[in-house]
Order: structure tokens, then sequence, then C-alpha cells
């Protein structure tokens, strides 16, 4: 990336809990620049100021405020190099897909792509190398695309978990068997979301579609790109080379406004398995690509290790480092798999727009959208 080259971009759904979140954090974007917010045809005409129930803890920024919100129609972001979606999967479908028709680079928090095996569903500091297989992408499209394509990033509770397990295993091989308890925030439901009288004093054992998507979208991150025999000069992927690892994962709403804690138990293929203290030391230790690389919104620390035995929690650790990396405590050992531990992730933050953006980096940075 060219020192002081700046890029247009453009966010779907830019009014939402995630487009918000995705505005505040391109505003203060060392490579990135604001130029066109979509959202509803209720919003649509709309200064950003009047179309959006601003619901950030830090204030607007300045430059967005009187920008006027577009119609999701790519004609009125064909100047953007890149569009970020955080909207609604009710509509994302539909939207994203005529986007990526018209040449343009999609990233997107949205469930509707993320199980087509030619898109691929990054987390940023576990497989960026599923970068891969966007030109099979393009290539399949009728006709060819030269620049457009769609880039997922994960369900915000797959993607707390799948960054510890993604460095347990590059220090200590597969990971056979994960159990996993979440207790996630209310802003995951976007805003206005649950209803006050359903969430305050109490607990909703059940998120729809989530605990399917925890166990599926795991298994597609944590899985290889596998070389197939493609078109003679083109390398050919199979994305359907997921990981053997069997997963159980149960959901619940809880009564906090940002940040999913997870409880997790794994065992590990390899015997005997690490003990507490090398588990530590190997995720404390995890460096990821995105780093290596100079993505700027990669945080310092990717996976933060508490000793207390009271952490992480939400209220304490889920603004630390703008929400990038992780929290993981109370690492111990599972007298019924090998090891258990607590992850806490922002779910607005690294859970959505950050993983985003920092997809988006990668992608500059390996030439993937030219800078
Ligand atoms: N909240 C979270 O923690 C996470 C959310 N996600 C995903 O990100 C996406 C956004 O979530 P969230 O921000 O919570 O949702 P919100 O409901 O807060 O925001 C939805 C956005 O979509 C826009 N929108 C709705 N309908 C249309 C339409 N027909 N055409 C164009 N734009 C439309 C809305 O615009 P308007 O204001 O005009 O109605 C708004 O900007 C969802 O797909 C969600 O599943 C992913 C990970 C985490
Ligand atoms: N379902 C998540 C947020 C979300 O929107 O997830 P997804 O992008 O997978 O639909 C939650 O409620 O916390």
């Amino acid at each position: 990336m060219e020192e002081g080259r700046q890029i247009n971009v453009g966010v779907l759904g830019a009014t939402g809990t995630v487009g918000q979140r995705f505005v505040t954090l391109l505003s203060a974007h060392p490579w990135f620049v604001i130029h066109k917010l979509g959202a509803s045809p209720r919003s649509a005409g709309k200064t950003y100021k009047e179309a959006v129930n601003w619901k950030q803890a830090t204030a607007m920024p300045a430059g967005v405020k009187g920008m006027v919100v577009q119609e999701c129609k790519p004609e009125h972001f064909a100047d953007c190099a890149i569009v970020f979606s955080g909207l609604d999967a009710d509509a994302a479908g539909d939207i994203e897909t005529a986007f990526r028709a018209a040449e343009l680079a999609v990233f997107s928090n949205a469930k509707n792509y993320r199980r087509d095996p030619n898109v691929p569903l990054i987390v940023p500091f576990v497989n960026p190398g599923h970068l891969a297989i966007i030109p099979q992408q393009q290539a399949l499209h009728s006709p060819p695309l030269q620049k457009g394509f769609i880039v997922t990033n994960a369900n915000c509770s797959t993607t707390g978990i799948v960054i510890p397990l993604a460095a347990l295993e590059r220090a200590f091989g597969p990971l056979e068997l994960l159990l996993v308890t979440t207790m996630q925030a209310i802003s995951g439901a976007g805003y206005p979301g649950v209803s006050s009288l359903d969430i305050l004093d109490n607990i909703v054992p059940h998120i729809g579609g989530e605990e399917e998507k925890i166990e599926w979208e795991t298994l597609k991150i944590l899985g290889g790109l596998t070389e197939t025999e493609g078109e003679p000069g083109r390398k050919s992927f199979d994305m359907h080379a997921r990981h053997p690892l069997r997963v159980s994962a149960a959901c619940n709403r809880v009564p906090v406004i940002d940040g999913h804690t997870e409880c997790v138990s794994v065992r590990f293929a390899r015997r005997p398995p690490p003990s507490p203290q090398q588990v530590r030391e190997a995720l404390a230790a995890f460096t990821p690509d995105a780093k290596a690389l100079g993505c700027p919104s990669a945080p310092r620390y990717t996976i933060t290790v508490h000793e207390e035995p009271d952490r992480p929690q939400p209220r304490l650790d889920r603004g630390y480092q703008d929400g990038a990396g992780v929290s993981v405590g109370r690492v111990r050992q599972c007298p019924v798999l090998d090891i258990k531990f607590v992850v806490l992730s922002n779910n607005v933050s690294i859970g959505a727009a950050t993983s985003s953006i920092i997809n988006a980096e990668l992608a500059v940075l390996k030439g993937v959208v030219p800078a």
C-alpha cells in the first residue's frame, strides 16, 4: 500500500447498529475514506444526521453528518473501490449480489452468502488464506467478473471462539471436540432488538439459528482450502474440505448491552493434551498474519489472557483495544474434555465491523483489491 494513498469506500446499512460502528471506525481510518452511505428507502434522500438514530458512545463524526443517504443501488456507489455491508439479512442477499455484479468488492456482515462454497468466510486472524478463492468466485459468475466479489465475515459468536481455537490448533494440532455455551449481548439483535420486558431481569435461552451457525461456520473457517483440478492455467479450490471437529453450541441472550461471553471446552486429538499453562502461553503468543502484514486495524494483542479468576467480564473488557481483540480467562483443566476457558469478544467490533475492515485491509495488502 502506497504511503498516503486513500481508497474510497461505501457503507450499506450505514444507519444500523453495525453500520454506525463502520462509520465510527472508517472515519478515523488511515486508508479508507467514507465516500457513500446507503440504507433503506426509508432513509434514502435524508442527510445521515436526519436518518440515523445514533447510538454510539462517541459523537457522530463531523464528516458524515451532512452526507445524503443513498438507496442501496450499485450506480450510486460506482466510484467506491470497496463497499462494506451492515445490511439486514432480509435485504442483503439481492443487494450484495447486485453490487458484486456491478464489479464492486463487497465485505459483508450478513449471513446470506456465508455458506456459498465460492464465497470466503473470513475471520481475519484465522483464515485470510481463503481470499484465494476469489478468482474462482469471479470466474464462475456469468459473465465472469474482473473486480467484483463478496467476502463475508462470520457470525459474531463464531468469531469470538475461532480466534482462540485457531491459536490452539496452531500450537497443539487439531481439535477433536468443542462444547460452547454463549451469553450474548442485546446489541447482537440490532436496534431496537429484544424488548426490555423480555430481557431485563431475565435470560432468554434461544437465539434463532445461532447454534446452527456456530456449529457450521466454525468448520468452514477452520477447514482448509483444497486445491483441485481446474482449467489449465488457473487454480481451483474446494471449500467443502471442512474441519472434522465435532461442535455443540448452546446460545443464550443475556442482559448485557455489548460483548458476547462464551464458555468453551475442548478436546485435542493429540495425546497427552497440553496443560492449562501451555494453553495460556500459546494463546498469549498467537500472532496472526494480519498483524505481521501490517493491517492498520489489527490490535496490538490479538488474544489477551487474564490471570484473575473473575475475568473477562463484558463491562470491563469489551472496550479494550477498541474491541478489536478477544479476551480469554479461566483457562483450566476440564474433567470431561481436556481444557475449558471463557472468551469475551465485542460483537459489534471484532464480531462485526472491525473484522470486515481488517478483511478489506488484508485484501488490499494481498493485491485482491487494487490499492
Ligand atoms: N449486531 C451485531 O452484533 C451483528 C450483526 N451482524 C449482521 O450485520 C447485519 C446488520 O445488523 P445490525 O446492524 O444489527 O442491524 P440493524 O437492524 O441495526 O440495521 C440494519 C440496516 O439495514 C438497513 N436496511 C434494512 N432494510 C433495508 C432495505 N430493504 N434496503 C436497504 N437497507 C436496508 C437499515 O436501514 P434503515 O435504518 O433505513 O432501516 C439499517 O441500516 C445483519 O445482517 C446482522 O445479522 C453480524 C454480526 C454481529
Ligand atoms: N445473531 C447474532 C448477531 C447476528 O446478527 O448474527 P448473524 O450475522 O450471524 O446473523 C446475535 O444475536 O448476537
